[in-house]
């Protein structure tokens, strides 16, 4: 989003503008909060931004909710979307009404849908029409741009919408942020319910069923809280990771699975680490997350993230030139929430401005995000994060030393600058304590070569370059 401009206050270009206002600010806050406080708190947080952009309304479930927002965000989110806009915007909070005004009512894209559903189970009223899946219909295999990066997990899920309850089961999907789990999830139920109208599908995201848990634990209503969960055809069940140390949900969902697989419903689970490297989750748990097909999720290539911002710009109805959507793609790499965001910057800025989009519009749109980058991205900067995350010194960068605990660090140090930096190959040795530019080129290949093949270096590879990137 620019700054300083000028902007007509009633037409819908004023609606827009206050969507992608709300976005902006909800992906920086995406980037600045620690994934759970973010989750918990921001995420589910829906806005109706008033024309002329002067004052933005925020939608909260309750009472308690709205307390903490306040408390905690608000002046935050003000001063964001202030900084973002370029004019003071006047921030209010207010209970999510019953029946919101869907149509105007903005969620973030990565959000549950617009109504925030905590109670959906408990109020009778809310049963009437049977019970909400919570999916996002636009969510489908249809808007999901397939590559190298999510084939496997994309042909397991396709797999399971077509024949639930037969192979993979559970279908658990792993990968870093933003990379598209949530996505597959709700296309596998959308898929289904296509198929099969009468089928009983529900996407709760880990968090929610926790607080199902707590809510049956305080009404004493387990009875029903099993006759609900156990008599689904299909549960999606996101970010599994958030059931660390909380027992009595781990037993809920223990049985939760055990029921459903007896009768053969079928299970999908996703979290940001394969099975065994989730903490805290007892043991049976997670040999059972394993028991059925696991895939990863990785970051997406190059051609596959110009694919997804000339998709996505088609769907917002622009065209995106492909020498913009390269320029874009090779500046922002880590995620797909990222590159939404950028596009979004773009596509404001470019109606803002009325011009084409060209590569200096997306420079001039992406400038904060461009110098972020380059700001924080030095070899001192990347050899300490990788010294710390490999728990070594970071003098072992610079020292002769050549234990594999230490030479493999040091490599993947050397890949990362010459990934992230625009350092020549020399420069590079040179900072890594005089090392000759063939050690530096041999370290890049290396590196390289493995993270193509072993899923579990490329994972590591992407949480120090999302740390990077901060
Ligand atoms: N291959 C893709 N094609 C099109 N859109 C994609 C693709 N992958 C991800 N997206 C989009 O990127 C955004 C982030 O994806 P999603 O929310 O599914 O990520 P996630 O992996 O569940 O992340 P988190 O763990 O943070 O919840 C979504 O808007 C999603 O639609």
């Amino acid at each position: 989003m620019t700054q300083g401009h000028s902007h007509s206050s009633s037409d819908s270009s004023g609606l827009e503008l206050g969507q992608s206002l709300w976005q902006s600010c909800v992906d920086q806050l995406a980037q600045e909060l620690p994934e759970q406080q973010f989750n918990t708190w921001i995420k589910p947080l829906t806005a109706q931004v008033q024309d002329d952009i002067s004052k933005v309304t925020i939608f909260v479930a309750n009472r308690f909710k709205l307390d903490w927002v306040r408390a905690q965000y608000s002046n935050r989110i003000a001063g964001l979307l202030e900084k973002l806009y370029g004019q003071s915007v006047q921030v209010e909070l207010a209970i999510t009404p019953r029946e919101a005004p869907v149509k105007s009512t903005f969620t973030p894209r990565t959000a549950e849908p617009a109504v925030v559903v905590e109670e959906a189970y408990v109020g009778e009223d809310r049963m009437a029409g049977g019970p909400k899946n919570r999916l996002n219909s636009l969510l489908t295999f249809e808007s999901l741009v397939e590559g190298t990066a999510n084939r496997m997990a994309r042909a397991a899920a396709m797999h399971v919408a077509t024949m639930p309850g037969h192979l993979y089961n559970p279908l658990f999907i792993y990968g870093g942020v933003g990379l598209g789990k949530t996505h597959l999830m709700h296309a596998v139920g959308n898929r289904l319910l296509a198929d099969k109208q009468g089928a009983k599908v529900l996407y709760i995201h880990a968090e929610q069923f926790v607080s199902d848990v707590v809510k049956a634990y305080q009404r004493k209503t387990f009875d029903e809280f099993k006759e609900r969960y156990h008599s689904l055809d299909l549960l999606l069940i996101d970010d599994v990771q958030f059931f660390a140390n909380k027992d009595r949900t781990q037993e809920e969902f223990f049985n939760a699975f055990e029921a459903l697989l007896a009768k053969k419903s079928h299970i999908v689970m996703t979290s940001d680490t394969y099975p065994k490297g989730l903490t805290d989750i007892h043991e049976r748990l997670v040999s059972r997350f394993d028991s059925g097909l696991t895939v990863a999720i990785e970051p997406p290539e190059l051609e596959m993230r110009v694919a997804i911002l000339i998709n996505k710009a088609r769907a917002e109805g622009s065209e995106m030139p492909e020498e913009v959507a390269f320029f874009v793609a090779k500046n922002v790499r880590s995620n797909v929430r990222e590159l939404e965001g950028a596009l979004r910057k773009i596509l404001a800025y470019s109606r803002f401005n009325q011009k084409e989009i060209s590569i200096q519009l997306a420079r001039e749109a992406l400038r904060d995000l461009l110098s972020i980058q380059n700001r924080q991205i030095s070899v001192e900067n990347i050899q300490k994060t990788v010294a710390d995350y490999y728990k070594i010194k970071v003098a072992d960068m610079y020292s002769k030393k050549r234990p594999a605990s230490i030479a493999r660090p040091r490599q993947i140090a050397m890949y990362l600058a010459k990934e992230l930096t625009q350092k020549s190959l020399p420069e590079i040795g040179e900072l890594f304590g005089g090392r000759d530019h063939t050690t530096v080129l041999h370290a890049v290949r290396k590196i390289g070569g493995e993270r193509q093949q072993l899923t579990e270096l490329n994972q590591q590879l992407h949480v120090l370059e999302q740390t990077l990137k901060g």
